[in-house]
């Protein structure tokens, strides 16, 4: 049977391979909705490649040009209230959600009220409410697939495993493109050289993030949620070849991987042939050009975001959805030049102490507590 899919986040890095393993298998999945920020020139090429039913822009006068450029009987919708629609369309049977950062919440809880299957690359939605998405699974039935490498890899060793059976999550990191300078080389870095990942090819977010090692920290917030673990049986190595993309250890001591040149096509297929697997253009491993695999502690001192990850996760409540707002922000600062690699650490290291945590219950709380994270950090950067 065909599988229908609305996929948020279209025109960026796991949006276009999503749209590229579509095309390899017309005959298993067809596109029903897609949905971009303001990238319309590319999302034109989409539509007229997929031909899907619904789109939605989020930029409202990018969406009004779009609408004058296509075709009348294809919907097009923006804001949030496009986003969501997108990603309820009654036709789809999953929705990959690649937006970046914490916007992609609301869409992945309307998706999971709707009974949809989440394929979630948007690690920001599990990072910023977890517990509550989590509960919205239960409450519904419904599964979440992860995308992201690290997470498909421990989902598929746990694959007929008891979670109850996990004794420890070891995620791996690369280490990223400052993995071997010095503190004081570090702290000079330009946007530009933070954005060379030395094994990835990813959108600008997550690849400053990969470089802070912020991401290894949302990782971690993100497999607690997920796979039902505490962040004390969480461990972080720094494995710079990525060919182990993480591991499980169970409660008889055996440590289960999985392997594969880094190539996000495989968990993005995994996610969308998912129970089946399928073969496509995924680059294929070879072990015997395998040369070395390598592990060694994550040095936090040079990387403290890592540190600030647990410390949020292990303070719990709004604590994570403010360390990784503040985190959306300071990255697109720095960006923009407006502060130093440092700064992003210290200013989330600042808020950390200024906010009380609380537990939420609600999306709109949560909305406040970013709205409030945004005018602290623009007051203080003044
Ligand atoms: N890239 C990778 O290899 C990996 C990514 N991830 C995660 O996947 C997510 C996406 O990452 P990546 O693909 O690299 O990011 P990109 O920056 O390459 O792409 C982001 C996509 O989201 C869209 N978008 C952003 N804001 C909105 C919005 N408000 N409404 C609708 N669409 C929006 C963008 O549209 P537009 O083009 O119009 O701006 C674009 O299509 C992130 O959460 C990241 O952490 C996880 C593992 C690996
Ligand atoms: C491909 C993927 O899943 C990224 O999240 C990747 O893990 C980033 O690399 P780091 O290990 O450097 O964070
Ligand atoms: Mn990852």
């Amino acid at each position: 049977m065909t599988k229908k899919l609305s996929i948020l986040g279209s025109t960026g890095s796991i949006g276009k391979q999503t749209l590229e393993i579509i095309e390899e298998h017309p005959e298993k999945f067809k596109v029903v909705g897609l949905a971009v920020m303001q990238n319309i020139d590319e999302l034109e090429m989409q539509i007229q490649k997929f031909q899907p039913k619904l789109v939605a822009v989020f930029d409202e006068e990018k969406a009004q040009i779009l609408a004058s450029r296509i075709s009348a009987n294809i919907k097009i919708c923006s804001g949030i209230e496009g986003l969501i629609e997108v990603a309820t369309h009654d036709k789809a049977d999953l929705v990959l959600n690649a937006v970046v950062g914490s916007i992609g919440l609301l869409p992945t809880l309307e998706a999971i009220r709707s009974k949809k299957t989440v394929a979630l690359a948007n690690k920001e939605t599990l990072v910023a409410a977890g517990e509550l998405v989590m509960k919205e699974c239960l409450k519904n039935n419904v599964k979440i697939l992860p995308v992201d490498s690290e997470h498909s890899a421990i989902f598929q060793c746990l694959n007929g495993e008891k979670i109850t059976d996990i004794s420890k999550i070891i995620l791996t990191a690369s280490g990223g493109p400052f993995r071997e300078w010095s503190y004081e080389e570090i702290q000079s870095a330009t946007f530009k050289e933070a954005l060379k990942h030395p094994n990835w090819d990813m959108g600008k977010k997550i690849s400053i993030d990969s470089a802070t090692l912020m991401n290894k920290g949302l990782e971690v917030i993100e497999a607690k949620w997920l796979f039902h673990v505490d962040v004390d049986k969480i461990e972080v190595t720094i494995h710079p070849q990525s060919i182990i993309h993480s591991m499980v250890e169970l409660k008889d001591f055996s440590i289960l991987a999985q392997l594969g040149i880094p190539d996000m096509k495989l968990p993005i297929q995994y996610a969308l042939s998912y129970p089946e697997r399928i073969k496509g253009e995924v680059r294929r491993l070879d072990f015997k050009k395998v040369n070395q695999l390598t592990f060694t502690e994550p040095d936090v001192k040079r990387f403290p975001c890592l540190a600030l990850a647990y410390k949020a996760i292990e303070i719990g409540g709004t604590m994570p959805c403010v360390l990784n707002a503040a985190n959306e922000i300071l990255v697109d600062y720095y960006l923009k030049n407006r502060i130093g690699f440092y700064d992003i650490a210290e200013y989330i290291t600042r808020i950390m102490e200024v906010h009380q945590s609380f537990p939420y219950s609600t999306t709109e709380e949560l909305q406040m507590l970013e709205q409030w994270v945004r005018s602290w950090i623009v007051n203080e950067l003044r």
